[in-house]
């Protein structure tokens, strides 16, 4: 039986990988855009607070079960920055070119480049559910200053995946949602899921 979600995100890289990943497997995807949601207000200093603020708010306007991400990339040399502050770490309208150049510019000086990429995702059933399903994932890799690669979106170009010897933007979105962050997460939330049902 297929089930109807809404993806509680306006980001259309992830709207492209959660299809990727749920279509297959009996969801009926409805990016929150159909119902003219707005985009949530992300005001806490954590992923998995702004991900239930993100569920909530898209199964309040629409009466339907939402699917919230949210995730960043975190620099070990940083101290996790730019983390959960990620979409606006270059300030204000949000800029993948611009917070790309800020985290090259920021890491030029250091010599460890590691880095990971964290998601969290939240599923409610409804605006007031009391038991919203949780799953993070986590991707190690670390940042270089020439970006490769046109697939994926974001920090792509600029993350390295050591087992691959590739950016994130030059995998294959197979190859990407087979071991990143989304796609682990994705994983064990349909298993939550599944466990639950
Ligand atoms: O797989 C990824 N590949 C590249 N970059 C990524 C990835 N996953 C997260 N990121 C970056 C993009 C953005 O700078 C931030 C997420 O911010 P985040 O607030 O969760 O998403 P968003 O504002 O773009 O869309 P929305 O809140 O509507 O879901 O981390
Ligand atoms: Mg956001």
């Amino acid at each position: 039986m297929t089930q109807r979600l809404i993806l509680a995100s306006n980001n259309a890289g992830k709207l492209k990988e959660f299809a990727e990943l749920l279509g297959p497997i009996g969801f009926e995807l409805h990016p929150q855009g159909e119902f003219n949601v707005p985009e949530a207000e992300e005001p806490f200093g954590t992923f998995v607070e702004n991900a239930l603020q993100k569920a909530r708010h898209a199964a309040r306007l629409t009466g339907l079960p939402a699917l919230a991400d949210d995730s960043g990339v975190c620099v070990n040399a940083l101290g996790g920055a730019p983390g959960v502050y990620s979409a606006r770490f270059a300030g204000e309208p949000k800029s993948d070119v611009r917070n790309n150049a800020k985290l090259v510019a920021d890491l030029a000086s250091h010599a460890d480049k590691s880095a990971y990429y964290y998601c969290v995702l939240v599923y409610v059933r409804h605006a007031d559910d009391p038991q919203p399903v949780i799953a993070d994932g986590v991707w190690r890799g670390r940042i270089i200053d020439t970006p490769r690669g046109a697939n994926g979106f974001g920090y792509d170009p600029y993350f390295l995946v050591p087992d691959f010897g590739k950016t994130a933007a030059e995998l294959a979105p197979e190859e990407k949602n087979a071991v990143s962050h989304r796609g682990q997460a994705l994983r064990a939330l349909v298993d939550k899921l599944g466990k639950l049902a």
